[in-house]
């Protein structure tokens, strides 16, 4: 009897299939290797593991030596996996990636390549199997600042979330990481940082770039979507690093309009793409939040279109986010102008309005034009200002909600809805343990980042993840099996509805804001179906044969597409 060798890829890397012949020749596995067995031999080596980055490390071997037991690992553990192959640990990951690196994973394409990039492409060994890829240029990773080529992580850490949370065939992903250059000095004085050494390049160059990017990708893989993470701005990443920039430039770059929203108008319309960090992240908390307004407005007895939306931070996410949670108000009946003015905006100056003088591009819709005094820079006096049901933190300020601002929300809602979205848990703007604290336990939380439930007067109380990991798996796997040649405004907020109504009853009753993660699986389903109808309405599929399914067939389709492993 004889071993059989396949050559097969994950991720760009050949590994080799050893064929389930009915007994492997003596001596060459141990006498008693039983598959179960070693499923819990896994577990205990990674739970050994006293660092959650060795804990990384640990599963990054594992997912590469035998992708199929990572995989089912990760699916019967995903509140324990998550928080390790993503955020929070994902981030130092990315921190430490030219460091801890040990193989190639992903496609690498940078700058040097520009003109040349089919070339570059060309090489990745399964063409026509590829699906979905996560791009990013690690301007941005989880307001970790300018990362350069050390953002590769999260691009694999994503699509390892697609597989597990979708079912997407492990080998029809691609990570991408686009070497454009960092800003960051310590990268760049780094004799071990794996990127190019140089600065990042002008916004024309990078415009050039990712126009034949996106071309030749879209000739070399037809049926791919692309999920951009960040692309940033030049101008706010050197602000990051150096703040002594940020005066030099600050003229300019109050002009810069972010490269996020930019790249997203050119080619949203001309490729199937979408960008998480604005439209991932604005569909998740939409969902958190249709949940937590019904819950707030059920203990103060006023309507939802009462509700009124702070936010602190007025970047990519928090603006993507806002521009989302207009829907919420246009489902109650309010015109877009009506939605418009329940949000209010603050950012590193301050509140967001007109008067203050020159403003990015992407703050203007917001900016407000009933305010004309002072600048306002006080959240605590920001709040008493705007008397705000929800505040919502994208702004990778650590503790910025402190006792007095939640206190202060506490004190005007019978139940604050706070969500501190930033990540990784270090950057969040307050833990649950405050926030439960400081409002009595009345407290609506959803933060990006995982935290510990809380026991508070003999209840356990349970944090939201307002994170877009529930969010972009399904709606991935809609884009897939619709075959969509674009990604809809309705299609992202499909599936922030089909999340919000994906909660079971003994979620509701737990009063949980999101359903537990364990049934991803379930919830990806769900929200992959809701993604294909509105695709289906707005006649951007191009597999017209699900047009006539019902819908419980439609689901069961869905489910028998999943990769299981
Ligand atoms: N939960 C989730 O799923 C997601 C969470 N995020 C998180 O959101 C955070 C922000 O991301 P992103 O929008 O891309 O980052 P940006 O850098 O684009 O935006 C940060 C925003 O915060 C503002 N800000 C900075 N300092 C202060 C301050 N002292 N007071 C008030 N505002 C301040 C900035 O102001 P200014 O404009 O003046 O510079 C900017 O508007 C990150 O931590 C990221 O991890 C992102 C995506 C998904
Ligand atoms: C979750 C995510 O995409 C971010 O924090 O950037
Ligand atoms: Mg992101």
């Amino acid at each position: 009897m004889t071993i059989v060798l396949t050559p097969y890829w994950i991720n760009g890397v050949q590994k080799l299939k050893v064929a389930q012949s009915p007994k492997p020749k003596r001596g060459l596995v141990p006498p008693v290797l039983d598959e179960s067995v070693h499923a819990l031999r896994c577990l205990s080596q990674l739970r050994s593991k006293d660092k959650s980055i060795e804990k990384y490390i640990y599963l990054s071997a594992l997912k590469e030596q035998d992708p199929n037991m990572f995989y089912k690992l990760c699916l019967e553990n995903m509140s324990e996996f998550t928080p390790i192959i993503y955020t929070p640990t994902v981030g130092d990951a990315c921190l430490q990636y030219s460091h801890i690196y040990r193989r190639p994973e992903g496609l690498f394409i940078s700058i040097k390549d520009k003109g040349k990039i089919r070339e570059v492409i060309s090489n990745w060994p399964r063409i026509d199997e590829a699906r979905i890829s996560v791009v990013t240029d690690g301007s941005r990773i989880l307001g970790l600042g300018d990362l350069g080529v050390n953002g590769m992580p999260i691009s694999i850490g994503k699509l390892s979330l697609y597989i597990a949370g979708a079912g997407i065939r492990p080998e029809s992903t691609i990570p991408i990481c686009l070497d454009l250059g960092t800003n960051t000095q310590k990268y760049l004085d780094d004799p071990l940082y794996l990127g190019l050494r140089q600065t990042r390049v002008p916004e024309q160059e990078m415009t050039e770039f990712m126009d034949e990017f996106m071309h030749e990708m879209s000739v070399a893989f037809p049926k791919l979507m692309i999920q951009f993470e960040v692309l940033h701005s030049t101008l706010a990443t050197l602000a990051l690093i150096d703040w002594r920039l940020i005066y030099a430039l600050s003229f300019r770059k109050d002009f810069s309009t972010d490269n996020a929203f930019r790249y997203l108008e050119r080619y949203r319309n001309k490729y199937p793409v979408f960008n998480d960090d604005i439209q991932g992240t604005g569909a998740v908390v939409l969902s958190g939040f249709l949940n937590a307004a019904k819950l707030s407005s059920a203990a103060s007895g006023q309507p939802l279109t009462s509700h009124r939306i702070l936010f602190f931070g007025a970047g990519s996410a928090g603006v993507g986010v806002a521009q989302q949670l207009m829907s919420f108000f246009t489902l109650q009946g309010f015109s877009k102008e009506e939605a418009r003015r329940r949000i209010w905006l603050v950012d590193s100056q301050g509140l967001v309005f007109n008067a203050r003088g020159r403003l990015a591009e992407h703050k203007k819709y917001f900016s407000r034009d009933d305010y004309n005094g002072a600048p306002m820079t006080n959240l605590v006096e920001i709040i008493k200002y705007v008397k705000p049901t929800a505040l919502l933190g994208l702004s990778t300020i650590t503790g910025a909600f402190t006792a007095d601002v939640i206190q202060t929300m506490a004190s005007i809602n019978a139940r604050p809805i706070i969500f501190p979205l930033s990540n990784p848990v270090r950057l969040s703007e307050c833990s649950f343990a405050d926030a439960v604290q400081y409002t009595s336990g009345s407290v609506l939380f959803a933060s990006g980042s995982p935290f510990p439930d809380q026991e508070f007067r003999g209840t356990t109380l349970y944090p939201g993840q307002g994170n877009n990991m529930y969010i972009f798996p399904g709606l991935g796997l809609a884009a897939i099996l619709g075959r969509v040649s674009s990604v809809t405004d309705s299609m992202v907020e499909a599936s922030s509805l089909g999340l919000a109504d994906s909660l079971t009853a003994e979620e509701r009753a737990q009063g949980l804001l999101y359903p537990r993660i364990e049934r991803i699986r379930e919830i990806s389903a769900q929200i992959a179906k809701a993604v294909i109808r509105a695709a289906q309405r707005d006649g951007v599929d191009r597999n017209e044969s699900l047009r006539a399914m019902k819908d419980d067939d439609l689901v069961r389709l869905i489910r028998r597409k999943m990769w299981t492993p």
